[in-house]
């Protein structure tokens, strides 16, 4: 929207916000409710984008990079061609000799994908708002309405705050725990196909995980859930027993059915304030970040042609 000007209010910036924990692979997960021809549009424009950065000369500082490897599984999924096997690159079954490097597991797949890593892609982020002259302020938000006497559209990008700010009961926090380890040897991705446990190397340190605990609001680190998953890690690569620096993260997962990218306009006697939400990306945040914006973005502009066509109409 390059007419508007625009501040970004937040009660957390990185390095303290869900994002900053999350490891930022680009694998899709499904959300129930929403068409699958919209995730998979959603993915590919994150794809995209973040393909292109990986290619310039910013990806070091960006954060992005591109890790091939695989996810296995121990019986053959129903699904074995996921909706965006064709966007990542090189998809394929697994080989039988791949296959030898996990032998608890009969079936995987072997494909290139592209990871963010977090904190560096958040202050990437910043940097280039700040450089567009976007104001940043520490500022927790209370109620939508409060910013109806300073802003003419807000977006709402709360993630789990959601929850509070506008009363969504239909989004529940999943609670991950996850190490960061420094282990520089690792260089492929692994990950289990039930989704609990995985690899992800990024530019400075290795993510593993993880845990999905539906419904736990605990942002405090468990030691036994640490032993637990550093095992479950070194059971699919033994390597990780010599990993060191081994820090603990916890985030709640903002889930819904469905990603909520929808307009609403807000209304108090007779004043009225466009709102554009866009939030409960659940686990998979990072892999439809760009596509889920742009969808935002879209619904902002149909925000400003409402308010034009509203002032001339006053105007005449
Ligand atoms: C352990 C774990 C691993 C993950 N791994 C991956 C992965 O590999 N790939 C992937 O695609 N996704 C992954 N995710 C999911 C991803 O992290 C989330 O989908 C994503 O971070 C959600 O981003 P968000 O911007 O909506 O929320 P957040 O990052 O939580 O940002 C919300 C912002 O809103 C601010 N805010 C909230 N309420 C208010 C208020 N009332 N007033 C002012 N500010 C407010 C917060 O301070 C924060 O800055 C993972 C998540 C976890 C927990
Ligand atoms: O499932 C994964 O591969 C990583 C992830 O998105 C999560 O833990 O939410």
């Amino acid at each position: 929207c390059p007419s508007c000007s625009v501040a970004v209010l937040s009660d957390q910036f990185s390095p303290n916000t869900t994002s900053d924990v999350a490891a930022g692979m680009l694998i899709p997960h499904t959300y129930p409710d929403t068409p699958i021809h919209r995730q998979k549009q959603w993915f590919k424009e994150t794809f995209t984008y973040l393909f292109a950065i990986s290619n310039s000369a910013e990806a070091s500082e960006a954060g992005i990079h591109l890790v091939s490897g695989w996810q296995v599984f121990k019986s053959t999924p129903k699904e074995e061609l996921p909706f965006w096997s064709d966007i990542v690159l090189g998809f394929r079954a697994m080989s039988e000799a791949e296959l030898l490097k996990f032998p608890q597991h009969r079936f995987g797949q072997a494909f290139t994908t592209l990871k963010c890593d977090c904190p560096p892609y958040l202050l990437w982020l910043e940097k280039r708002l700040k450089a567009t002259g976007t104001q940043m302020y520490t500022r927790k938000v209370a109620d939508l309405w409060e910013l109806h006497n300073e802003y003419d559209i807000v977006v709402n990008c709360t993630g789990m705050g959601a929850h509070q700010l506008v009363g969504d009961k239909q989004l529940f926090p999943v609670r991950g725990q996850v190490l960061k380890v420094h282990a520089p040897w690792v260089k492929h991705f692994i990950r289990d196909g039930d989704g609990l446990t995985y690899i992800y190397p990024g530019i400075h340190r290795v993510t593993l995980g993880g845990t999905r605990e539906e419904g736990s609001w605990s942002l405090s680190p468990d030691a036994g859930t640490t032993r637990d998953i550093f095992d479950r890690c070194c059971s699919l690569e033994p390597s990780l027993h010599k990993a060191q620096d081994i820090q603990v993260k916890v985030g709640l997962r903002p889930s819904r059915q469905c990603v909520r990218v929808q307009r609403e306009v807000l209304s108090q006697g007779g004043v009225k304030l466009p709102v554009v939400h866009n939030y409960g990306h659940g686990a998979g945040g990072f892999s439809v970040h760009r596509g889920t914006a742009n969808e935002a973005a879209r619904l902002v502009g149909k925000c400003i042609s409402a308010l034009q066509g509203s002032s001339s109409r006053a105007k005449l």
